[in-house]
């Protein structure tokens, strides 16, 4: 199984990849896992859903390569691209507390399902990037959309534009990241949520209710379908295939 779903105490559900191999990169087993999860986490006895990834040297590095490379038109990469935009979508607006629990580099797909949950904790001296630019494509499971609604847009447009990886520290001192931590485990978590678990479940819900109102409000989910569906432009033409090629080779004179 390419993903672990587990309960712990006080209400925590833990979504964890489990692609250590693979850097945790997301392939489709891990979308319907996510989605899973997401549906676990809106049952009662739940009071916030934690995502995260297996081991220390990555939280996720975003699409499978090897999996999505073979999708070579707009409309093969949109059906990919929506199935996740759609599940991110999901994530941002669950009415409970969601926390990305950064163990390692977040980048692509990966910074995305960072930016869909309410809080980021990453170790600290983590690598993470919007790095799609680089590969001659926008983000495109919405998370690009969802970032103008974490941080101030004149820093997330820079973030995106630049598609560089930066330490977690310097994310932090902009605002995406949350808490920085020596150490990822349960009890940064649990020392993270001390405050916001001693309050009822149903004031939480009612204050994410707030921010998804604001989203239905300013049609989020067709932003971020804008933003799915740029991106499968992007997708279909030469650069990108040409900048997929090229890790997909480095991985092969690697393998010699
Ligand atoms: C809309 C989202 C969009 C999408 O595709 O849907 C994206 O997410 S675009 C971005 C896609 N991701 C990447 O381009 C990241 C590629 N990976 C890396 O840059 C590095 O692997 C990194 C920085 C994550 C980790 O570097 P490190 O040196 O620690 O590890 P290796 O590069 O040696 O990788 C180990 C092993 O994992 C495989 N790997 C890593 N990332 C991916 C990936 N995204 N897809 C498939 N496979 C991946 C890598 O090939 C190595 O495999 P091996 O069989 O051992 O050669």
């Amino acid at each position: 199984m390419d993903y672990r779903i587990d309960v712990e105490g006080h209400g925590l559900l833990y979504f964890t990849i489990t692609r250590e191999s693979k850097r945790n990169a997301v392939n489709f087993q891990v979308m319907e896992g996510l989605k899973k999860a997401i549906e676990r986490a809106k049952e009662d006895d739940i009071k916030a859903l934690v995502v995260t990834g297996e081991g220390e040297r990555a939280f996720c590095s975003g699409g499978d390569l090897s999996e999505f490379h073979a999708l070579k038109t707009e409309s093969e990469a949109y059906e990919m691209l929506s199935k996740m935009g759609k599940i991110l979508y999901e994530l941002a607006t669950l009415p409970k507390p969601t926390i990305a629990l950064i163990n390692g580099t977040a980048v692509g797909g990966g910074c995305e399902i960072a930016t869909a949950c309410d809080f980021r904790i990453a170790r600290r001296n983590t690598k993470l990037g919007f790095i799609q630019g680089s590969l001659a494509i926008t983000t495109g499971w919405g998370g690009g959309t969802l970032l103008l609604e974490r941080v101030q847009p004149s820093i997330g447009l820079k973030i995106l534009s630049e598609a560089a990886v930066y330490k977690s520290d310097s994310l932090h001192s902009v605002g995406f990241i949350d808490q920085l931590v020596d150490h990822v485990n349960k009890e940064a978590v649990e020392v993270f949520l001390e405050k916001m678990s001693t309050i009822h479940s149903s004031v939480l819900s009612a204050y994410k209710q707030t921010i998804i109102r604001k989203w239905l409000e300013t049609n989020l989910y067709t932003r971020m379908e804008q933003e799915m569906r740029t991106c499968a432009i992007l997708w279909e033409r030469e650069p990108h295939h040409e900048a997929v090629a090229q890790f997909l080779n480095k991985k092969k004179s690697k393998a010699k």
